[in-house]
């Protein structure tokens, strides 16, 4: 097999050196055993902002007096991690003495990061715990991912931007399917903590009893069946980051007292902890239940209300926001594309004025399943929607919401219900199956079932 390599330049081994030291991470520079400085690379230079001639040959001291390159000499060893200031910058510096045949002939100084900013970033990513490293890694939407132009979805994004420039607390509010959980992914993407874990925790699905040793965690011994050690709970796998605390009008309300306290003190109690872990982490929540009326139903904490209601954004359902239709309809389209590997086009003109007349009632969530539903029904590269078996536009259109007696909200359970029932019986009554089709978690889904008996 023939094999065509790249054309090799010839270059000497000091060449290549001379590349490996001037690279653009730290500044080298080296004095001999009188203190004259004898190298600097190119980073040094350009922090001393000097050229070559200006530094080669003077005395250390005369160059950066602050330096204390010269004593290395005497002192024979190396000290790392000092703070060097040069031109009102500060650098974390280690110095340490050049020795040949173990007689010191000079020493050199070294930038340990190119800047205390970036010293800083380190810092801040090493403090974290490394059993959540991998929760930074999975795919986080962002702003861009957020399809939406119509004015309530500009505005919507407008405030997302704001939200991301601060750590301040967030309710998200909006119903099912309307993209807060993504909404809240896309902050934290953007804001300075986009390094640091996104935890979202569903306070609906998680067993009471579970609840607070999951948000919580509980030290060693704490019970019986206790995991040896102790097991941090989501606000401190969350610590730097952003815990989303999602449902969370389905919090019990004495969870919800727990929870004003860590906002207050900005600590948590582990489960037998004697004291407690100080914790540096925003806290969003979402909910699709009016919480005011909660409150009034003494279903809800007042005060955690107020303590989370420092910013609001509230996500407009999709029968409001129309006009986001074939924009939304195409972009998905694409997504589910990618997901099951179909090759669908478009939609038809009739469809999409089929779905614009539609309540909506799953929003987003639902708009996604219908026409991944379409898709598996038909191999046109134009999605008509009415090849789909169950078409809820026919039970549910938008029209008829108008006027009715039942409450918005039981419509809403009853479609739900529709969906939900039809995916089983998609798939056989296979939960798990069922619940990736309805695109939701798992434990969700079971929670829906029990609630609704089905
Ligand atoms: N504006 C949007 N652009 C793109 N996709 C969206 C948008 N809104 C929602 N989606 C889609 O809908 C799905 C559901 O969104 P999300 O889980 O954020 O809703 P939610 O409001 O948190 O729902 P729930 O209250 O039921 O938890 C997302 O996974 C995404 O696929």
């Amino acid at each position: 097999m023939n094999v065509t390599m790249p054309e090799q330049q010839d270059y000497s081994t000091d060449v290549r050196l001379r590349s490996i030291i001037d690279n653009p991470f730290e500044g080298i520079m080296a004095i001999d055993a009188t203190g004259v400085v004898f190298f600097a690379n190119a980073f040094f230079l350009d922090i001393l902002n000097c050229s070559q001639q200006n530094v080669i040959g003077k005395k250390i001291w005369d160059i950066i007096p602050s330096c204390r390159l010269f004593e290395t000499i005497g002192q024979g060893y190396s000290i790392w991690g000092e703070t060097l200031k040069i031109n009102a910058k500060e650098f974390l510096v280690a110095r340490f003495p050049l020795k040949v045949d173990g007689k010191t002939v000079g020493a050199m100084v070294k930038t340990v990061f190119p800047d205390q900013a970036i010293a800083k970033e380190i810092v801040h990513k090493l403090s974290q715990p490394a059993n959540v490293s991998s929760s930074c890694m999975q795919l986080m939407w962002t702003c861009r991912d957020i399809i939406g132009e119509a004015p309530p979805m500009l505005y919507v994004k407008k405030l997302a931007r704001r939200a991301s420039r601060t750590s301040s607390t967030l309710l998200i509010t909006g119903e099912s399917g309307t993209g807060k959980e993504i909404i809240a992914q896309a902050i934290h993407t953007r804001s300075v903590r986009r390094e640091a874990p996104f935890i979202s925790v569903n306070c609906g699905a998680i067993p009471e009893n579970l609840l607070e040793s999951e948000l919580f965690g509980y030290v060693d011994g704490a019970f019986t069946g206790a995991r040896k050690g102790g097991k941090p709970g989501k606000f401190e796998l969350a610590n730097g980051g952003t815990i989303l605390l999602d449902e969370i009008g389905d919090m019990p309300l004495y969870m919800q007292v727990k929870i004003l306290r860590v906002l207050q003190e900005r600590a948590v109690w582990r489960i037998g902890a004697t004291t407690p872990t100080m914790l540096d982490v925003r806290v969003m929540a979402s909910t699709n239940t009016d919480l005011k009326q909660l409150i009034k139903d003494k279903k809800f904490c007042e005060d955690l209300y107020y303590r989370l209601n420092v910013l609001e954004i509230n996500l407009p359902p999709l029968r409001e926001r129309v006009d986001d239709l074939p924009l939304l309809a195409q972009a998905l389209i694409q997504r589910i594309n990618k997901k099951i590997g179909s090759d669908a086009q478009g939609i038809t003109e009739e469809s999409l004025d089929i779905l614009k007349s539609y309540s909506w009632p799953g929003n987003v969530r639902e708009l996604e399943n219908l026409l991944e539903q379409a898709i598996n029904w038909s191999d046109d590269p134009l999605i008509d929607i009415c090849k789909i078996p169950v078409r809820p536009w026919e039970s549910n259109p938008r029209q008829s919401l108008v006027g009715l007696d039942s409450p918005f909200r039981n419509r809403v359970e009853e479609t739900e219900r529709e969906l939900i029932i039809n995916a089983l019986e998609r798939t056989n009554g296979n939960k798990a199956r069922a619940a990736r089709a309805l695109n939701m978690q798992r434990s969700v889904l079971y929670k829906k079932l029990e609630r609704m008996k089905i």
